[in-house]
């Protein structure tokens, strides 16, 4: 058992928090939002992440984990101290880092015992120095940095986190890569491997796995491109390739771009590092570029047929960012809407879990519907812009009835192509070919 305390409680804190109080160890969660500490108090998990609230509830229970946003009384007792902060992107697309270096100098006025602390954020190459330096300012006990970049994806947060592909720890400080080996050995037992590294290649083991799965979305969105074009099929494509070992199929789906609260933010920092020490990441620019157009493809494709948009209304299927989850950072969703709304066109949107994080930010320039069928009636046409799974099979007679004429722009390729043709939708996607229904004829 170890003692642990987790500065920040958002999608990766309070994972991290609650995974490691359910291997036993004693988790204090600080966070400075105190309406979420009190929400967590009472037991509630103030975010949507499948599976997340029964371990807590149970870690709760057994008393293993405990709230407070007060970071000396969480830190005093604590061994460990995660800082799972946010690092958003500064205005010139470098990672603000001043929630994480903050925090670091604050701990140098706390701490009066060795500890270990572990940056989970995901920061730049060399950050670990700066927050030795930080802690160092005030602190006069002996401290290790270690950076132990988390790989976790939101929707399968818990599942990532404690069976995760492999564990990055950062750090050349002998008693520190003891503690972390300890501490995760019971998420390694299936063979995981864990890599111990220095610390600067552990943070960029983060921007790199990013950028690199990025890279492999956008390189499939450019074939899918080419193959409307050309009149080939990505969804063939995509399974002739990714039956090529080396190649894989995972991250291979085509769509409206790349979004959420990493990649974008991850592949621009990446960028801008490079700038820094005057190096120029060509294929992480030309990623960012293609991924902008890629977001509004599906407008493109809507000029395309209908020509001027005003006064049209579209039914919006999905909001968040990829299913499973309510976070709506970055969601190629609502750079169709802003698209949308400048010209003029009305749009009636539903998700299953984040319309209340769309309706903060938009209020009653779009509207809200309560159910996926809703968002039909009187609209023109329908657009996918999230593959949540209750819209996979949907009741296509229904769907027929409620919007104004069948025809639908999927920008994440839900539906079989064959099922479109006997449904008789019109129905666009991405890198296959377009159904238009054929004309009812009269039998001789
Ligand atoms: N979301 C993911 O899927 C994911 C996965 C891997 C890595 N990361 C990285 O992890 C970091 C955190 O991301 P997130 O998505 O969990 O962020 P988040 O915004 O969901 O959570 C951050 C939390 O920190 C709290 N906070 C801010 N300042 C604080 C302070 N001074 N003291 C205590 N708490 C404070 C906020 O109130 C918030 O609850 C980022 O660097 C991100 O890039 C995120
Ligand atoms: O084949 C694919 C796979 C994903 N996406 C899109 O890519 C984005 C990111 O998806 P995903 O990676 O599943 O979600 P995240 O939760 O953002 O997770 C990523 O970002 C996290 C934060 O750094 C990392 O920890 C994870 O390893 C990394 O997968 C979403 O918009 C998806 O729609 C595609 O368009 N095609």
């Amino acid at each position: 058992m170890k003692k642990i305390a987790v500065v920040g409680t958002g999608y990766v804190g309070l994972v991290t928090g609650t995974c490691f109080a359910e291997t036993g160890n004693n988790v204090t969660c600080v966070d400075i939002d105190e309406r979420k500490v009190e929400q967590m108090r009472q037991g509630v998990v103030p975010i949507y992440e499948p599976h997340l609230d029964v371990i807590f509830e149970r870690n709760i229970k057994a008393n293993r984990i405990k709230f407070t946003t007060n970071l000396e009384e969480a830190v005093e007792e604590a061994e460990i101290i995660f800082l799972a902060l946010p690092t958003p992107p500064g205005e010139d697309g470098s990672a603000d880092l001043s929630y994480v270096l903050g925090v670091a100098e604050t701990l140098g006025k706390i701490i009066k015992e060795y500890k270990v602390i572990v940056d989970k954020s995901t920061v730049p190459v060399g950050t670990a120095e700066l927050v030795t330096e930080a802690v160092a300012k005030h602190a006069n006990v002996p401290f290790a940095v270690v950076s132990n970049p988390e790989f976790l994806r939101e929707g399968f947060a818990v599942d990532d986190f404690l069976n995760p592909d492999r564990v990055v720890i950062g750090t050349e400080d002998e008693k520190a890569k003891q503690i972390m080996t300890e501490l995760y050995k019971p998420f390694i037992r299936d063979g995981h491997p864990l890599i111990i590294m220095d610390e600067k290649s552990a943070e960029l083991t983060k921007y790199a796995a990013n950028s690199f799965l990025a890279t492999k979305i956008t390189f499939m969105n450019e074939i899918s491109n080419f193959c409307e074009k050309v009149g080939a099929d990505v969804d063939m494509v995509r399974k002739g390739i990714g039956s090529d070992s080396r190649i894989g199929h995972k991250f291979l789906y085509p769509g409206i771009g790349f979004g959420g609260s990493c990649f974008p933010k991850d592949v621009s920092a990446l960028l801008k590092s490079g700038k820094a020490v005057d190096y120029h990441f060509e294929i992480i620019d030309a990623v960012l570029r293609v991924n902008e157009g890629q977001k509004t493809s599906t407008v493109d494709k809507l000029v395309s047929y209908y020509g001027d948009l005003s006064g049209y209304t579209f039914a919006l299927w999905g909001l968040a960012f990829k299913p499973d989850t309510d976070d709506i950072r970055e969601a190629p969703a609502l750079y169709i809407i802003e698209k949308l709304l400048q010209q003029r066109a009305k749009i009636k949107a539903y998700d299953p879990e984040a319309m209340e994080n769309v309706k903060a930010l938009l209020g009653d320039k779009i509207e809200f519907v309560d159910n996926q069928y809703d968002a039909l009636e009187g609209a023109e046409a329908l657009l996918i812009a999230t593959e949540w799974g209750a819209f996979r099979n949907p009741d296509f007679d229904k769907m027929k009835e409620l919007l104004a004429t069948p025809t639908i722009f999927d920008g994440r390729n839900i539906f079989e192509l064959d099922r479109m043709e006997t449904e008789g939708f019109y129905y666009s996607s991405m890198g296959r070919k377009t159904i238009v229904p054929r004309p009812v004829t009269k039998e001789a």
